[in-house]
């Protein structure tokens, strides 16, 4: 299921739960169309595009969390896919996008905090880290969000960095995907391609 990766040197990579916006981010970068949904569970194996010329693939990978209509076994290994593809590809990875619901993450984290596990956006951004694979959270679905500096703050301060949220545009991108809206995240992202030495990639971003 996940061995689907074309053999790139560079890549990019779309991270997040279920029902994020990571489909429809991917069609506005690429320009084409892969299948999205209002239910979460939509992408169950990876969506790779490459340009071969560049040797470059970003990768759609599917939601972790709650899928509907997928049984409760099935999500742990998708997972514990997502957890080897980064792991076994870490080298390769230049960014990590990790996309968020903007409207719902911060209730979402605190609803999973109160018992001991760590929330999953959380634990997957610490676990990029530890990868040191530089990532950017690009926080979708702002066209929701009413109180955007205050989200943003207190989305940083349950990530572990400190607030305020503008001092981290290299890391915290508000993005309204689905209207194409994508300033922040390209800047960021670009930032992290220039600190590789791959501004040959900014034309994707
Ligand atoms: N309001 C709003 N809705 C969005 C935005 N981006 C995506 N959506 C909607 O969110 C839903 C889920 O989008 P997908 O792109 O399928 O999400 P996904 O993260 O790929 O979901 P899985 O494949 O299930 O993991 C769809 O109904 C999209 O139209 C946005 O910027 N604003
Ligand atoms: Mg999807």
């Amino acid at each position: 299921m996940f061995d689907t990766r074309p053999n790139c040197e560079a890549e990019v990579v779309l991270v997040g739960r279920s029902n994020v916006g990571k489909s429809t981010l991917m069609r506005e970068l690429t320009g084409h169309s892969f299948d999205t949904g209002k239910k979460p569970g939509v992408t169950r194996s990876p969506n790779h595009y490459d340009w071969s010329a560049e040797d470059f693939v970003l990768t759609d990978l599917p939601g972790f969390g709650f899928m509907s209509g997928v049984e409760g076994d099935r999500q742990e290994d998708i997972k514990t896919g997502i957890v080897h593809y980064l792991e076994d590809n870490a080298e390769k990875i230049l960014v990590a996008i990790l996309v968020v619901d903007g409207k719902s993450v911060i209730d979402i984290i605190d609803r999973h905090s109160d018992g001991e596990e760590i929330p999953y956006d959380v634990e997957m951004f610490h676990f990029l880290r530890e990868l040191d694979i530089p990532t950017v959270v690009a926080v979708n679905k702002m066209d929701k969000v009413d109180d955007r500096d205050e989200r943003l703050n207190e989305l940083c301060d349950r990530l572990g960095i400190l607030p305020p949220w503008k001092q981290w545009q290299e890391t915290i991108a508000p993005i309204t995907a689905k209207r194409g809206q994508l300033s922040a995240l390209n800047e960021a992202v670009r930032t992290h391609l220039h600190d590789q030495q791959r501004d040959d990639l900014f034309k994707f971003f």
